[in-house]
């Protein structure tokens, strides 16, 4: 990620470590200049951030190679080590009491929590009542010579572990220079399975890593030199998992832990000495991944300025309406949007003007990821192929299309005037008797007819590419066409004035053959105090005559004081048969 250079140089001053400070955002635009670096100053910490993981808290991590590394913090927590077996049972009863951080799971697992498999052979499974074997197994963790309890010197206890441990196979010890380990990309590769998941019993994640803090001076550090990171310091205790503890116990003593932790404890040390019931103090690591995409943008930009929280997705694209305060970070602000819904976006794009050309599409500006707007929208089980660049699309409407297509039934022959790329022509194709869809534009219908291959519904829908007006005016001129029963016109903008297409459509049939009058469904937008009147007057205006019993439906609005509606009637017979 090469985007944050200097935005990062931001966060480096205004964040300390785990004081608590929190840095207000400099008020000068130039989020990239030395003087809103030096601007940053210190204050106490918001009540709503005292609480809780932040960016404004915790301490760096000391490796910040990457722009990714400068959101990584670390922070300082203390965790009751549990036999493994019982954590789920303490993890319900201590609820109240553990970190309940959003996204962080409150059991964690740490290098060398869990008995190897061929230890566990080793000593059999019942560890806790055989006495003898855990003795001989301490003794060989411990280094005391069998039969003396003494310990003995480091160089002795080191020749007699590697032999011993050599001698019956035990090759887990990582650092023993003469039994064999896994190359380290192997074990890289197991770190990461398929799916993204974390090897076993490692408390690491692409999220966030728990570490437990060693004791410094416990004089084993010979054998953990010689043993590896795994060898722990400890008493012999089987299998082991991590509660963490609310950050309020952060490097609190026992004495300071809440009765329930201290019970737990305490009831757990009389039963045995040997299962593991410690306070140990750990270090939790939220890595850049950890972070939603708000807070990530909420330290890189300015204080002050809204941080764009929404974005609408058409497929693969994410499609951002940024506001002109925020075109100096367009690019960190995509990159954010990419790397935080990845793998589904992979490209960002933002409007850069509003829709004012006849075929209603976008102009769209490719801030980050790759730069196809070619892409595949699923909606309700179907699949469309849109290209972004060159036809209309609008996944917001999905829920009118379904309240739309529930006005239909199969008996329905629907003519669909405006049908973009087909969102409502295939749909209504798959419940009602035939389908004609027209647009104007040459790519919509290139798009409309691949659609229709695709969702396999080519023989129910007939497609035009002409002028709506031409298009009401032969559908309904044609001997061979089927009586139409629904006319959708989704054209919000300019479709009511289509409506005088409809004047004399039947004009030269006899009046004593059977006619079907069709249902219109017309969408249009209003900023009127009314605006179901003001649309029903535009609809009048149009057809020169009142239409009866006609249906309004408010869609949504799409401005502030600006509706977009829908209205549906059945079309007048005196406007059909007009001279
Ligand atoms: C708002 S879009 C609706 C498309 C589709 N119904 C949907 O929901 O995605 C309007 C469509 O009308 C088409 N259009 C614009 N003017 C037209 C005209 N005079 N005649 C036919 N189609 C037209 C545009 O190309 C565009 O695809």
């Amino acid at each position: 990620m090469a985007l944050y250079p200097l935005p990062t140089a931001i966060i480096l001053n205004r964040i300390t470590p785990f004081t608590c400070r929190f840095f207000p955002k400099p008020l000068s635009s130039s989020l990239f200049s030395a003087a809103a670096v030096s601007a940053a100053t210190t204050a106490t910490l918001p009540q709503h951030l005292s609480y809780g993981p932040s960016l404004y808290k915790g301490h760096k991590s000391s490796h910040q190679n990457s722009d990714e590394e400068n959101f990584t913090r670390v922070f300082d927590i203390t965790a009751l080590r549990v036999p493994a077996e019982q954590c789920f049972s303490l993890e319900s009863k201590l609820r109240g009491h553990l970190l309940n951080w959003p996204r962080i799971r409150n059991i964690a697992r740490v290098a060398g929590d869990d008995i190897d498999d061929e230890l566990k052979e080793f000593i059999g499974n019942d560890i806790s009542t055989d006495d003898e074997t855990l003795t001989v197994l301490e003794r060989r963790i411990y280094g005391k010579g069998e039969g003396d309890g003494e310990r003995m010197c480091s160089v002795l206890y080191r020749d007699k572990l590697a032999k011993t441990f050599n001698s019956i196979g035990y090759v887990k010890f990582e650092n023993l220079a003469k039994i064999s380990r896994p190359k380290k990309k192997k074990w890289k590769r197991e770190e990461k399975e398929g799916n993204g998941s974390v090897r076993r019993g490692y408390g690491r994640s692409d999220m966030s890593m728990v570490e437990v803090v060693e004791e410094e001076g416990s004089g084993d550090e010979d054998f953990r030199g010689l043993l590896g990171d795994d060898f722990r310091t400890r008493k012999w205790s089987g299998s082991t998992r991590l509660l963490l503890l609310d950050e309020r116990y952060a490097n609190k003593g026992i004495e300071e832990m809440p009765e329930a932790i201290k019970a737990v404890l305490k009831e757990h040390n009389e039963e045995s000495t040997r299962l593991s019931f410690e306070i140990v103090r750990c270090k939790l690591t939220l890595l850049y991944n950890y972070w939603q995409m708000n807070e990530v943008l909420e330290v890189l930009l300015p204080q002050g300025m809204i941080v764009p929280s929404a974005f609408e997705t058409v497929g693969h694209i994410a499609h951002l309406n940024l506001r002109d305060e925020h075109f100096p970070y367009k690019k960190l602000i995509a990159k954010v949007v990419l790397d935080k819904n990845k793998p589904k976006i992979q490209t960002v794009v933002n409007k850069t003007d509003v829709i004012h050309n006849d075929y209603r599409t976008m102009q769209l500006e490719v801030l980050a990821g790759n730069h196809s707007l070619v892409t595949t929208v699923v909606e309700n089980g179907l699949y469309f192929d849109v290209d972004l660049a060159a036809v209309y699309w609008n996944s917001r409407l999905a829920t009118e299309r379904q309240r739309l297509l529930s006005c239909f039934t199969n008996n329905d022959v629907v003519c669909d005037v405006f049908a973009g790329v087909g969102p409502i022509a295939i749909a209504a194709a798959k419940k009602v008797k035939y389908v004609y869809a027209n647009d104007l534009n040459p790519n919509a219908v290139e798009y409309l007819e691949r659609n229709c291959v695709r969702n396999k519904l080519e023989r129910k829908i007939e497609i035009f590419n002409m002028d709506g007006r031409r298009f009401i005016d032969s559908i309904f001129a044609s001997e061979k066409a089927r009586p139409i029963t629904q006319v959708v016109m989704n054209l919000p903008n300019d479709a009511a004035e289509f409506l005088d297409s409809f004047r004399g459509i039947f004009r030269n049939k006899h009046a004593d053959k059977q006619f079907t009058l069709p249902r219109i469904h017309v969408y249009g937008f209003s900023k009127a105090q009314d605006p179901e009147f003001d649309f029903h007057e535009k609809i009048r205006i149009a057809l020169s005559e009142v239409a009866f019993e006609v249906q309004m439906h408010k869609v949504r609005l799409v401005a502030p004081g600006k509706w977009m509606l829908c209205a549906s009637f059945v079309l007048p017979e005196i406007v059909a048969f007009a001279k």
